[in-house]
């Protein structure tokens, strides 16, 4: 049977406001719900929720209710779906992933990797980062870029995952990187990680719930923070993370709903940090700023 998508198109404001009343229409159920960007530049996104057909006439029903009051405007929208051999997606999800002068690959894939890349060596395991998220796309080709523009000489990866943000900084920066964790699996995994990329000099692990513990005044301030960890989180800790930062320091944010952009950068901007490109990918935002 096919998928549907139901979706309306309309600003960024309003997309988040409609994906915020698709929630609480269909809390509790199994329908997909999500905002995409169409087009950047003239501000056009799509709220959509995604269903069987055979469920299709019952949902937009609701879908319609749901909007007459404050969206009457908005003309809903209809996609079929094309059916997936999920068998041929999960595999190609498997294959190395380009960003920036990174390629980040499983083991199987060593001879993909073209000259003049640099090579991350990461298998599907028990911490979060392959590479094929858009979270830790962006943050590398973020980190790609930002390190076009300037020097650093000390790295912070906070959320480390498998390392592969770490893994990265040392192989591009070449200076010591601390890469942290909440999960003492993840910063095992990190560790592993490391010795089978060769960067296992300069890179110090350590099991961390945000800034709790003295390692960071150990190796802090830091010229580069990185964070892919969630929004919500990252609002939290901007105070702690600007503190830990030094003057001129560079931080790379992802982990962030593009609609929840806005407030991040509010949070940090009342840090006095100042934008200096964001990254879009999936859905998903890598927000760059400088102190
Ligand atoms: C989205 S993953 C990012 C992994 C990797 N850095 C990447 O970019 O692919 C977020 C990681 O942050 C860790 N994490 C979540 N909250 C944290 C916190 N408060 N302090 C430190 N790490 C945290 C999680 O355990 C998880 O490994």
């Amino acid at each position: 049977m096919s998928e549907i998508r139901l979706f309306v198109t309309t600003t960024e404001r309003r997309a988040a406001a409609v994906l915020d009343l698709l929630s609480t229409v269909f809390e509790d159920e199994d329908y997909a719900i999500a905002t995409m960007e169409i087009d950047e530049k003239r501000d056009v996104w799509e709220a959509s929720v995604y269903m069987m057909a055979n469920e299709e006439e019952q949902v937009k029903a609701r879908l319609a209710d749901a909007l007459a009051a404050e969206f009457s405007d908005l003309p809903i929208g209809r996609e079929v779906l094309p059916d997936i051999d999920w068998i041929a997606k999960s595999l190609e999800g498997l294959a190395p992933v380009r960003a920036g002068r990174f390629v980040v690959h499983g083991s199987h894939d060593r001879d993909k990797v073209k000259t003049g890349e640099i090579a991350i060596e990461i298998d599907a395991g028990q911490a979060f980062g392959t590479g094929h998220h858009g979270t830790t796309a962006g943050c590398l080709e973020m980190l790609a870029s930002a390190t076009n523009a300037r020097r650093y000489r000390n790295v912070l990866d906070l959320g480390t995952g498998s390392g592969v943000l770490a893994i990265a900084a040392r192989k591009l920066l070449h200076v010591p990187v601390l890469a942290t964790d909440i999960d003492p699996v993840a910063t095992r995994v990190a560790a592993d990680n490391a010795r089978r990329n060769g960067v296992v000099a300069g890179l110090t692990f350590a099991t961390a719930p945000g800034f709790h513990s003295t390692a960071f005044r150990t190796h802090g301030p830091f010229d580069l923070i990185i964070a892919n960890i969630l929004a919500r989180p990252l609002m939290k800790m901007a105070p702690q993370l600007v503190a830990h930062l030094a003057p001129g320091g560079s931080v790379i944010l992802s982990g962030i709903l593009a609609e929840q952009r806005w407030k991040v950068l509010a949070a940090y901007n009342g840090q006095n940090l100042k934008h200096v490109r964001t990254i879009w990918r999936n859905g998903w935002v890598t927000i760059c700023l400088t102190k």
